[in-house]
């Protein structure tokens, strides 16, 4: 039977934050670590993956980590390749490690979508903006599209959308804050939020 596997993307350079952003601490707490928490939450997934690169892998404390290999320093794609190679059975309930606030509500009205539409990718859209790291990735031979976009060194997330059949979930027709689905990309959006941050801490 399909399972549903929650992945934090958590392998990026982080160059606009200015440290690794995965750990750094929110509410007391590394940014990773609350996106886990979420998933978790939720209650869709039947267990919870981080996707990450060889220099960051150890960082993880007791979490299941999957380091990219094939393809590495090319991004979210470079990641979500070594997954879905890993689960090719499986529905991947991907967010990112810098969208600490996203609700396990919404992500459960994504797996709804996700389970009524087998083949389709289903990511979030609100305010006219796509969010393509708050989504689920599935269906038949999804690793193998991948791979085809990072050999024709088509990186962007755009690329996969073009390829597959994706469904916009737009969160404001079910009444999710926009806040909660803002990701940080760098200190200035902590300041800006008044988000309470902490220490960096691996
Ligand atoms: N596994 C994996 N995850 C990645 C990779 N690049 C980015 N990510 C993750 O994808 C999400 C979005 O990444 P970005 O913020 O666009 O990139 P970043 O490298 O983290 O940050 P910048 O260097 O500031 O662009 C974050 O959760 C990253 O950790 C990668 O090469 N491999």
């Amino acid at each position: 039977m399909t399972k549903t596997v929650g992945v934090v993307l958590a392998g990026g350079n982080s160059t606009r934050f200015g440290e690794d952003k995965a750990f750094f601490k929110l509410e007391g707490r590394p940014m990773y670590s609350h996106v886990a928490g979420v998933l978790e939450a939720s209650g869709m997934v039947d267990e919870i993956i981080i996707s990450t690169n060889q220099r960051l892998a150890g960082c993880f404390g007791g979490s299941t980590v999957i380091i990219d290999e094939a393809f590495q320093d090319d991004g979210p794609l470079g990641g979500l390749y070594e997954v879905a190679s890993a689960f090719p059975e499986d529905r991947l309930l991907v967010v990112s490690c810098d969208t600490p606030h996203v609700s396990s509500e919404w992500l459960r009205i994504l797996c709804r979508q996700a389970i009524g539409n087998p083949e389709a990718l289903i990511i979030t859209k609100a305010a006219e903006r796509l969010h393509p790291l708050i989504g689920v990735y599935q269906g038949a031979d999804l690793a193998q599209t991948i791979r085809q976009l990072l050999d024709a060194r088509r990186l962007s997330m755009r690329a996969l959308f073009e390829e597959r059949t994706t469904i916009e979930v737009d969160a404001e027709c079910y009444g999710i804050d926009d806040e909660t689905l803002v990701n940080i990309n760098r200190k200035m959006d902590i300041r800006l939020r008044g988000y309470e941050s902490g220490e960096h801490n691996r």
